[in-house]
């Protein structure tokens, strides 16, 4: 792999904010910065830098390969067209087949070692579903399409990283259906993925409790004796720096967060409010446990200022640079 492999992003939701993100994230591109590609179609990116009034040249590409030369000079956009025009914040089910196909062949380039990591834009769920997408999010595809393997969600920002341990499920299903394996899955994919992709030699995991106080000892619940502490010691026993229960409202302010490097929190909102509450313009969404890099702004696919040139690029570099680094650690 030379030390030019490109990452790929891929087009995310057409009718959300992915393509100005990608446009801009080009333009605040800066000398010796790893080139990158869109896995788009150019027409519409064209069409978009115009409307948008945003001086971006578009050139087509037939290979990743082929992105490094093209970047100076222009948007490499390696063709994947649409069925139908885009209405900006209106997202059609009829383009999400190609929606689709950008994130599946960024993990067939992946595979093939000719990029260096993925950087995917934010997909409508709801439109993929009632196009006939099984999954609930690119974290669960992602997982399926590097051939089954075990993954966890990781967002990121200079001041803390959480992992939600049950991901995409109602509050409801997500408590009937945490356990401890679950759990300490988790706990080892951070711990692997905090060592390996971001030098952490010694993670140390917070484990966050799912009810008020920790469960007020059983008189607001009783997850955490049942399942969070035995969880917690199974991942010691492996030699893991766990400690908890830890009340979720007291874990995540200023002067708490220097003792521990991630947060492992039971449910999507208890590890999603605090970092998007500190920095939602800077947060990156990771997925640990993959055979390549993936990562991604924190945000949606804002529909409702699509089209209107006023989504901030920040997420989307902030990714970009973090699959930089995470590749090069990787050695590529
Ligand atoms: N990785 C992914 O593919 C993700 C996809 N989503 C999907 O996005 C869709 C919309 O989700 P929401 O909960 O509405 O969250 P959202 O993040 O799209 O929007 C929430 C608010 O933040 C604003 N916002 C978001 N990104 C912004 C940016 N770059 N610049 C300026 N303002 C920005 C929006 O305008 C909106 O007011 C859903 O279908 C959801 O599933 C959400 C998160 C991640
Ligand atoms: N709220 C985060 C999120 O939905 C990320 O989902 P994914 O598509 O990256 O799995």
């Amino acid at each position: 792999m030379s030390t030019t492999a490109p990452l790929a992003v891929t087009m995310g939701e057409p009718a959300g904010v992915g393509g100005e993100l990608s446009l801009k994230a080009w333009q605040a591109r800066h000398s010796g910065a790893r080139p990158f590609f869109i896995l788009d179609d150019p027409d519409r990116l064209a069409a978009l830098a115009r409307q948008l009034g945003v001086d971006v040249p578009v050139r087509s590409i037939g290979r990743p390969e082929e992105a490094a030369a093209a970047f100076p000079s222009a948007l490499p956009v390696l063709p994947v067209p649409l069925a139908a025009a885009v209405t900006p914040g209106r997202p059609d089910v009829a383009n999400a087949p190609a929606t689709i196909e950008a994130i599946e062949r960024a993990v067939q380039f992946a595979k093939a070692g000719t990029i260096a990591g993925i950087v995917t834009n934010p997909i409508q769920k709801k439109t993929l579903q009632d196009a006939g997408f099984r999954h609930p999010g690119h974290t669960e595809f992602l997982a399926e399409l590097a051939g089954g393997v075990e993954v966890a969600m990781m967002l990121a920002c200079p001041q803390l990283r959480v992992i939600p341990v049950t991901i995409h499920l109602s509050l409801a299903d997500a408590v009937k259906s945490l356990d401890g394996e679950q759990i300490v899955r988790a706990g080892r994919i951070a711990a692997r993925g905090l060592r390996d992709l971001f030098g952490i030699e010694h993670p140390r995991l917070a484990v966050a409790a799912l009810n008020p106080h920790a469960g007020e000892q059983g008189a607001m619940g009783d997850e955490e004796r049942l399942i969070i502490v035995p969880a917690i010691e199974a991942l010691q026993r492996e030699g893991i720096a766990a400690r908890g229960p830890a009340p979720a409202d007291t874990m995540f302010h200023a002067a708490a967060r220097p003792a521990y490097d991630v947060a492992l929190c039971m449910y999507h909102d208890q590890a999603l409010i605090p970092i998007k509450t500190i920095d939602f313009a800077g947060g990156v969404n990771v997925t640990l446990g993959l055979p390549f890099v993936r990562t991604s702004p924190d945000h949606g696919t804002a529909l409702d200022i699509a089209g209107t040139g006023r989504a901030d690029p920040a997420s989307l570099l902030a990714a970009i640079d973090m699959a930089d680094d995470m590749a090069r650690r990787r050695g590529h």
